[in-house]
């Protein structure tokens, strides 16, 4: 779903992704690792957000740079996400929905967002969070790409969103980041841990979450 060989992404002398290569299946992938390890990068180029220095990847088999076709495929949540603040959240999806097809009442229902109808400007940064959410989940795309989907939200509304990738995950493929990562153990399949520009370790959910709890020191109380 998505490979990625030796992709680089310099900016300067900062060596963003210096040569990591995955292959990554169908289902839901989570990335993780350390501040500055290269996570937000690899996800922009596979957004098509960014051009790679080098290298080569492929999501959903098409180049995400050049191919005008990719984006009507995938549904992307950028984190911190950036909205035009006089407008509502339900005119910003709407706007989304005449690109990519979906429907604003099924996305705010799944989500159960009820402050649609108020600007942006008035949004706390969990609202926001909900409305950078509903635009990845618009139209149902085959892949599904959340930048720290679980940031700023409370722990009702985290599991909300836990249990929406759940619902979507027979349809979707998903790419995650997520510092927060435990409470989405139960609906990933597989985990990579990028430091340093490069994929240092990848695994099935069970065996990665005991090295990253080794790692992370998060299982002691
Ligand atoms: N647009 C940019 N211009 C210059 N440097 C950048 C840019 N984006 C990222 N970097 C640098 O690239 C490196 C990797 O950053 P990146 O945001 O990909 O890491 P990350 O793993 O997502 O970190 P975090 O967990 O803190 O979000 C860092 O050293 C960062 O300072």
């Amino acid at each position: 779903m998505i490979k990625a060989v030796e992709l680089r992404k310099y900016f300067g002398s900062i060596k963003a992704l210096d040569g990591l290569t995955v292959d990554m299946p169908k289902g839901v992938n989570l990335v993780v690792g350390p501040n500055g390890g290269g996570k937000s990068t690899f996800f922009k180029i596979a957004a098509g957000v960014y051009r790679p220095t080098g290298g080569k990847i492929r999501v959903l088999g098409k180049d995400p740079w050049v191919d005008a076709d990719f984006k009507r495929k995938v549904g992307v949540s950028f984190d911190p996400a950036a909205f035009p603040p006089l407008m509502s959240g339900r005119e910003w999806l709407s706007l989304f929905a005449e690109y990519r097809g979906g429907s604003v009442k099924d996305v705010a229902d799944l989500l159960e967002l009820d402050f649609l109808d108020r600007r942006v400007r008035e949004y706390s940064s969990g609202m926001r969070k909900k409305l950078s959410l509903a635009q990845a989940f618009l139209g149902d795309p085959e892949l599904i790409m959340l930048d720290e989907p679980l940031a700023n939200l409370d722990f009702d509304s985290m599991g909300k969103v836990v249990e929406v990738i759940d619902e979507f995950r027979d349809g979707s493929s998903f790419l995650l980041i997520s510092h927060i990562w435990e409470p989405l153990l139960p609906v990933v399949d597989r985990i990579y841990l990028i430091s340093n520009g490069k994929l240092v370790a990848q695994g099935g959910r069970d065996e990665m979450a005991g090295r990253l709890k080794a790692i992370y020191s998060l299982s002691e109380p």
